[in-house]
């Protein structure tokens, strides 16, 4: 009864606290005096492994290198927790590099996160322990000790789920990361210089996006699928033994939207581009480092494939000797597309542009190279409505029923219709402007627009221009053994557009 009384009382329990805190403090100077270090460090792991004996917790450490290089899965670590810093988390980092488009938030050191995976709860901690190296001083023979700091996670949960944590979880962890290394990261836009890819790629800020591309719903839907198809195929060319690459060969006049569809594709995907200008490639091995020095996730554009070097005229350069050597042959960008170099590199995707489909070597046009042929055309009243909205944010104006009959008429280009909407600010005005523009046109004597004539075909032309297709097909066959593969094995399959596009060829 008096002991109880005697702690319930603050000042007696200090005192007592006060005590205990000295004989402690004076049985570890003792200690530290008279016991070995050997001893000492001996009985603590002994101590602390008769812990862990008897704990269910188990901790993987995940140290920051291994050996000289950095470990992939600490830098993994570090970008999936920066998306799990809840407002519990009293202490985070932000940090932002050249590369990236948003502020990346970490948690500092010490700070708990806690994280659900599926029914697995675990907890990380970023721990850093200062060590010390030695080294010897620049200009003498001293050995100099200096600290270094050495930076892990500990990932603790319990031990049960260990199979989980090592099979499913960590795995999971480092897909997560690169997703959103990707989501952060800004699209890059590289060019030649020199032979060789710009070092200093500038970041493509292209507002462009399918959301405001002014182009065929259903066609821009499929498109949109085949993307995602692509990107989810991993799989899928692996079960099937395809490079993981797709090819998009873009058709139609000028000032139809081809330049914007390739920025579309690159904002939807958040690949980098590279801009190649074949004509500053001297010979089929320049080629082949360019390209092989690309990164992965990335999208090749040759732009006006018709206009570059001699492509087309596989003929004339063969009679004048084999030059493979020292200039870009169409066999040698043919074997990148479908041969053998076309595997190293994944998830990649390889766009032509041209605005005259008829005046490419047949060869390019052999099913299984390009994946989709896609038809930009001129404007059709749904995309003036897409550019109406783009412009001036208006879905409807009393002056859209006389400009979708004029469209209807009058051949107009994208380019041309978003020239005189933006215009002027006021929507009124611009519409105006635009219906005279499309008066005066109509007035006009008709060009003769071959481009569009032949472009035309793709998706309409059906029959008469597959057998023609077929013929130029078959005369190219023969003509590059090296890369030909057999058409129909040669395309992936899953898609509507590539079985109605075998379809055409058989
Ligand atoms: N389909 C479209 N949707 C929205 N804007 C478009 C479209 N087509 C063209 N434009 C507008 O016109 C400009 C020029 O278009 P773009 O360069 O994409 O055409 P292109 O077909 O690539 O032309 P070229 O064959 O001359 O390279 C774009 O910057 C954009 O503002």
């Amino acid at each position: 009864m008096l002991a109880r009384k005697k702690l319930s009382d603050p000042k007696a329990l200090l005192t007592a606290a006060a005590s205990f805190a000295a004989t402690a403090m004076l049985i570890r100077s003792v200690a530290n005096d008279f016991v070995p270090m050997e001893l000492r460090s001996y009985f603590f792991s002994r101590i602390s492994k008769l812990c862990c004996k008897f704990s269910s917790t188990l901790i993987v450490v995940i140290d920051e290198f291994q050996g000289h290089s950095t470990n992939k899965v600490f830098e993994a670590v570090d970008t999936y927790l920066g998306t799990k810093v809840t407002p519990y988390v009293r202490r985070i980092k932000v940090s932002k590099g050249d590369e990236d488009t948003k502020l990346i938030v970490t948690a500092d050191r010490d700070e708990e996160i806690v994280d659900v995976y599926e029914d697995l709860q675990v907890s990380w901690i970023l721990v850093c322990t200062e060590i010390e190296s030695s080294g010897t001083r620049s200009g003498g023979d001293n050995n100099s000790f200096s600290k270094l700091e050495r930076k892990a996670f500990e990932l603790k949960f319990h031990q049960q789920h260990r199979e989980k944590v090592l099979n499913s979880y960590l795995p999971y962890i480092l897909e997560r990361a690169k997703a959103i290394k990707e989501e952060i990261k800004a699209i890059k836009l590289h060019t030649v210089v020199y032979g060789a890819w710009d070092s200093n790629a500038i970041n493509l800020d292209h507002p462009m996006s399918f959301k405001t591309l002014a182009m065929d719903p259903d066609l821009k839907m499929e498109l949109m699928d085949d993307l995602n198809n692509f990107v989810e195929g991993k799989e899928f060319h692996r079960r099937t033994g395809k490079a993981w690459k797709r090819g998009y060969l873009l058709y139609g006049p000028p000032g139809t939207g081809k330049s914007s569809l390739i920025a579309a594709m690159a904002n939807h995907l958040s690949y980098d581009i590279y801009d190649l200008d074949l004509t500053s490639v001297r010979s089929n091995c320049g080629l082949r480092s360019l390209l092989l020095s690309m990164s992965n996730r990335s999208i090749l554009v040759i732009e006006d494939i018709d206009c570059t070097i001699n492509l087309q005229n596989r003929e004339s350069s063969r009679e004048s000797g084999d030059n493979s050597k020292n200039q870009v042959t169409l066999s040698g960008l043919l074997n990148f597309i479908d041969g053998l170099w076309s595997c190293c590199g994944e998830e990649r995707i390889i766009v032509f542009t041209t605005n005259h489909k008829d005046r490419l070597d047949p060869a390019l046009l052999r099913p299984g190279r390009m994946d989709m042929h896609i038809h930009m055309s001129y404007c059709n009243f749904s995309g003036f409505k897409q550019l109406a909205f783009n412009y001036h944010g208006i879905s409807e104006h009393q002056l859209f029923e006389e400009i979708e009959g004029l469209i209807g008429e009058v051949k107009v280009t994208p380019a041309e219709a978003a020239g005189e909407l933006m215009k002027s600010r006021d929507a009124e005005i611009s519409l105006q402007g635009l219906i005279n523009f499309l008066q005066n046109k109509k007035t006009q004597p008709h060009d003769k627009d071959e481009t569009d004539k032949d472009a035309k075909g793709d998706h309409q032309e059906g029959k008469e221009k597959k057998d023609g297709e077929e013929e130029k097909v078959k005369q190219a066959e023969g003509d590059k053994a090296d890369t030909s593969k057999d058409a129909k094995g040669d395309r992936p399959e899953g898609t509507e557009k590539q079985d109605g596009e075998e379809e055409k060829l058989n």
